[in-house]
C-alpha cells in the first residue's frame, strides 16, 4: 500500500474557505485531507464508499448546521462511529456541553492554534484505531479470520428480525470438517489448523453477497447465514460450498468417505416468525447435518 493510501482521511468542514485553509495545511502532512463548504456537501462525503476517519466539523453554518450534520450521522451505523471534532467560534460552556451530549468527540475553539489542533486530531485517530481493533479482535476468529461465532450469534438475531419483517426467507448451513479428529491424530495440530484455514478460505469465498455470513462456529465447525435465499438456492450454495473443499484436495487418508478432506453440510430455510427462536432453524440445520454424516460424510442434506 502507498504511503498516500495508507493515510487516515480527515474531513474539514466550515463555510469560511480560510478555515478549511489553515486546517487543511495544518493537517495535510500526514493526513488525506478532504473538504466541504457546508452541511450537505459534508454529509455526501461521510455518506460516500470512501468515508472519512474524522470529521472537523464547523458548528455555524447556514442551512444545515454543524449540530444537524451530527445528528443525521449518528441516525446511520455506517457513519455513526466516525469521530467528530466539533471547530467554532462559539466558547459558551453551554455550546460545548450541547455538542459533546451529541457525540461529538472533542472540541476545538477558533482562532485556532494549530499544535492543539493537530494534537486532538492524532488523539482521536489513535482512539478510532484502537476501537477498530478490538472490534475485530471480539467478532474475528485468530485462527481463520473469518467472523466468530459472537459475530454470527448477533447476525442470526437482526437478520431473523430483518427478514420477519420483508416476509423473506432466511437460510442457514451448518457445515462440519469430516473425520477431523483422525486429521488432527495423524497429520499433527498445527497441520489441522492449516487445513482449517484453508476450509474457511474456500466456504467463504462461496458466499457471494454482501449479506451472506460465513462463520467459524467453532472448533471444525462452521455456520453460513444466507439471508433472502431460499431453500434450493441456499443447497446450490451449500453444494458448491461442499465441491470447493473436496477441489482443495488436500490428503486426508483416513476419511472414510474420500482420500481427501472433505465436509458435510445440512442447509434449512424459512420465513422468520417472531413466535418462533431463531434458535430453531439452527438446530433443524444441525439435525440435516448429522443425517448428512450418518448417510456416509461428504453430502448435503436438506428437507424438501
Ligand atoms: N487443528 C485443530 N483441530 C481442531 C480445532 N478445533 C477443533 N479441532 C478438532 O476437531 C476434531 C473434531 O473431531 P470430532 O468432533 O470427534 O469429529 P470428527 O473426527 O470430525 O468426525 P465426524 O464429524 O463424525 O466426521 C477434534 O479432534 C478437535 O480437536 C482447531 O482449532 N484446530
Amino acid at each position: 500500500m502507498s504511503d498516500e493510501l495508507a493515510k487516515q482521511t480527515v474531513l474539514i468542514v466550515d463555510d469560511e474557505p480560510i478555515n478549511i485553509k489553515v486546517l487543511g495545511q495544518a493537517l495535510a502532512d500526514s493526513y488525506r485531507v478532504k473538504t466541504a463548504i457546508n452541511g450537505s456537501k459534508a454529509l455526501n462525503i461521510v455518506q460516500s464508499a470512501q468515508p472519512p476517519d474524522l470529521v472537523l466539523l464547523d458548528i455555524q453554518m447556514p442551512e444545515l448546521d454543524g449540530y444537524e450534520v451530527l445528528l443525521a450521522m449518528k441516525q446511520s451505523d455506517l457513519t455513526k462511529n466516525i469521530p467528530v471534532i466539533f471547530i467554532t467560534g462559539k466558547d459558551a460552556a453551554e455550546d460545548e456541553a450541547k455538542g459533546l451530549e451529541l457525540g461529538a468527540m472533542d472540541y476545538i475553539p477558533k482562532p485556532f492554534n494549530i499544535p492543539v489542533v493537530k494534537a486532538r486530531v492524532r488523539n482521536q485517530l489513535a482512539l478510532k484505531q484502537k476501537a477498530e481493533l478490538l472490534e475485530k479482535l471480539v467478532s474475528i476468529d485468530g485462527l481463520t479470520e473469518i467472523p466468530n461465532r459472537r459475530n454470527y450469534d448477533e447476525k442470526l438475531q437482526s437478520e431473523w428480525r430483518r427478514c420477519n419483517r420483508s416476509r423473506a426467507p432466511l437460510s442457514i448451513i451448518m457445515i462440519d470438517i469430516d473425520s477431523f479428529k483422525p486429521y488432527n491424530d495423524n497429520y499433527g495440530h498445527s497441520q489441522g489448523d492449516v487445513a482449517l484455514k484453508k476450509v474457511a478460505s474456500v466456504i467463504k469465498s462461496k458466499g457471494k453477497r454482501s449479506g451472506d455470513l460465513i462463520a467459524r462456529y467453532g472448533g471444525e465447525e462452521f455456520v453460513v447465514l444466507l439471508p433472502e435465499t431460499d431453500l434450493p438456492s441456499a443447497v446450490e450454495i451449500a453444494e458448491t460450498m461442499r465441491q470447493a473443499v473436496e477441489e482443495l484436495k488436500i490428503p486426508h487418508e483416513y476419511n472414510p468417505a474420500s482420500d481427501h478432506i472433505t465436509i458435510s453440510l445440512g442447509v434449512w430455510s424459512v420465513i422468520p416468525d417472531l413466535d418462533t427462536s431463531p434458535l430453531t432453524l439452527q438446530k433443524q440445520a444441525d439435525d440435516l447435518l448429522y443425517k448428512a454424516k450418518q448417510q456416509g460424510r461428504n453430502q448435503v442434506s436438506y428437507t424438501l
